[in-house]
């Protein structure tokens, strides 16, 4: 049923639809199926998102009809066989306030823009590309609570521009025993600032929270004595059962309280697969301590390659939204996983409080920022390239095998990456620093193939032979 004519409305000009502040705005590419209209499809899709069904219903009345989410813009030959352009205006009156603070929820939302629409049969790919949130509405999501300068105060910097902090990652991701699994948290914050649980770790049988942790606490205490170094680590959380995750959490501040460094703990939640509910729990029962969003599972709705979800910069906006301290945002091209270097816009529509995304341009009002979380792949090695690109440093960067497959140690797999930053930030050519810098210089004989592929003459430059 061709729903066009109450759901969409061409006329609607966007710049009066932000000036009026009472709607939120999708931008989606649309490949209707074989046999459909393309603004057929669309005002579908409006209707599916909103006040209608496939069918004219006899309960609609003209309140009803006052909140129907209209299309606005097409362009159908946008996307060429990919699809076309298609642009939906959502009341602000759709959307979900809490009872307990008036706060709006990110899942209901997330369930309008991107719930029914992606499982309609008269479209093979609907894909959300970026989304506009109206300043009423910004202002009573949660945000984040504590940002990248929490960890640089604890890390004695500035607290502005208080530059990069090399992680890891304990790898193996899963495997290791509580006690060497301490080791190898002692072997690299004698070099490196940040470590993480990697995603899965948690309460395993063979390395059980209640083993592991009073271990990393006690270690983390000692590489400070050792080091004069303040250390971070972030440990994951996530549970189902939101009462499981508070009582992890508890647990931790616990344990490191005890050697008074709980600021100097940051919780990993498995965002993607716990959902905003898991997220929100962790924000709002741990208000103080660093909120770091794990998305493992996002690719089956960000990826590119794909004709359905959303692509990743909307994903960052949920986060931030929801309250994230910092979310892995991929390397941008630089490291193992999907992605590519024009993806900056995913660590500014963070970090910013206001920035141009690919349709919509956003204001964030003072919400505060998300830190961008680089992680997959990456190495000292890959890392110049990675700060030339982003244009500055002011990141956490995980480093599993960068830091664990360093032929040395993995202190001096940290300390690699630590040179690295340093190396970017004076502009000295990469090689050249190398020749005074052991830990940088041994991270290209650590990584020979990245090695050649960045630095093809580094052998001769400096030196080593195969
Ligand atoms: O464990 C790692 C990386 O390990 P390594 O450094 O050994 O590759 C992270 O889970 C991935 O970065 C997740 O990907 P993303 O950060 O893109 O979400
Ligand atoms: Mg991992």
């Amino acid at each position: 049923m061709d729903q066009s004519n109450r759901y969409a409305d061409l006329a609607l000009q966007e710049d009066t639809l932000v000036s009026d502040d009472n709607h939120l705005l999708v931008a989606y590419r649309l490949k209707p199926a074989e046999g459909y209209g393309f603004l057929e499809v669309a005002a579908h899709v409006a209707a599916e998102s909103s006040t209608g069904t496939n069918v004219e219903v006899s309960t609609t009345d003209d309140f009803t009809r006052g909140v129907d989410a209209l299309v606005y813009e097409i362009d159908e030959a946008a996307f060429g066989e990919d699809g076309g352009l298609m642009k939906i205006a959502y009341p602000v009156a759709l959307f979900d306030p809490n009872l307990l603070d008036g706060h709006y929820n990110v899942s209901h939302m997330w369930s309008l823009i991107l719930g029914n629409n992606q499982g309609m049969g008269d479209h093979v790919g609907l894909r959300m590309l970026d989304f506009y949130v109206p300043e009423k509405m910004v202002k009573r999501f949660d945000g984040p609570a504590t940002d990248i300068s929490d960890l640089w105060r604890v890390l004695g910097r500035p607290e502005v521009d208080g530059g990069y902090i090399a992680g890891t990652i304990i790898k193996p991701k899963l495997g290791l025993r509580p006690e060497p699994f301490a080791k190898a948290c002692y072997d690299f914050w004698l070099g490196g600032d940040f470590i993480k649980n990697d995603e899965p770790q948690a309460n395993q049988d063979f390395c059980p929270m209640e083993t592991v942790i009073p271990l990393v606490a006690e270690t983390m205490d000692r590489a400070q004595q050792e080091t004069g170094q303040a250390k971070l680590f972030s440990a994951n959380v996530t549970a189902d059962f939101h009462g499981e995750m508070v009582r992890r959490g508890e647990y931790v501040l616990e344990q490191f309280a005890k050697y008074g460094n709980e600021k100097h703990v940051a919780f990993l939640v498995d965002g993607f697969v716990t959902g905003p509910a898991g997220v929100t729990t962790c924000r709002r029962n741990f208000p103080d301590t660093y909120l770091h969003f794990h998305r493992a599972g996002h690719g089956a709705l960000t990826s590119y390659k794909s004709p359905m979800g959303m692509d990743p910069v909307c994903y960052m906006k949920l986060a931030r939204l929801m309250g994230a301290s910092g979310i892995h945002t991929g390397t941008m091209g630089y490291g193992k996983m999907e992605g590519h270097a024009g993806e900056t816009v995913l660590a500014y529509m963070l970090e910013r409080d206001e920035c141009q995304g690919p349709y919509f341009y956003q204001k964030w009002y003072g919400m505060k920022p998300t830190t961008p979380i680089i992680s997959g792949g990456m190495n000292a090695l890959r890392l110049p390239g990675f700060f030339e690109n982003l244009g500055h440093g002011n990141v956490i960067n995980t480093c599993g095998g960068g830091s664990f497959g360093h032929i040395d140690s993995p202190a001096d797999g940290g300390i690699s990456l630590g040179q690295a930053y340093d190396c970017w930030k004076s502009g000295i050519d990469p090689i050249e620093y190398a020749k005074d810098h052991k830990e940088f210089a041994r991270a290209f004989e650590s990584f020979p193939h990245d090695a050649d592929k960045i630095f093809p003459d580094w052998r001769e430059k400096l030196g080593v032979h195969k």
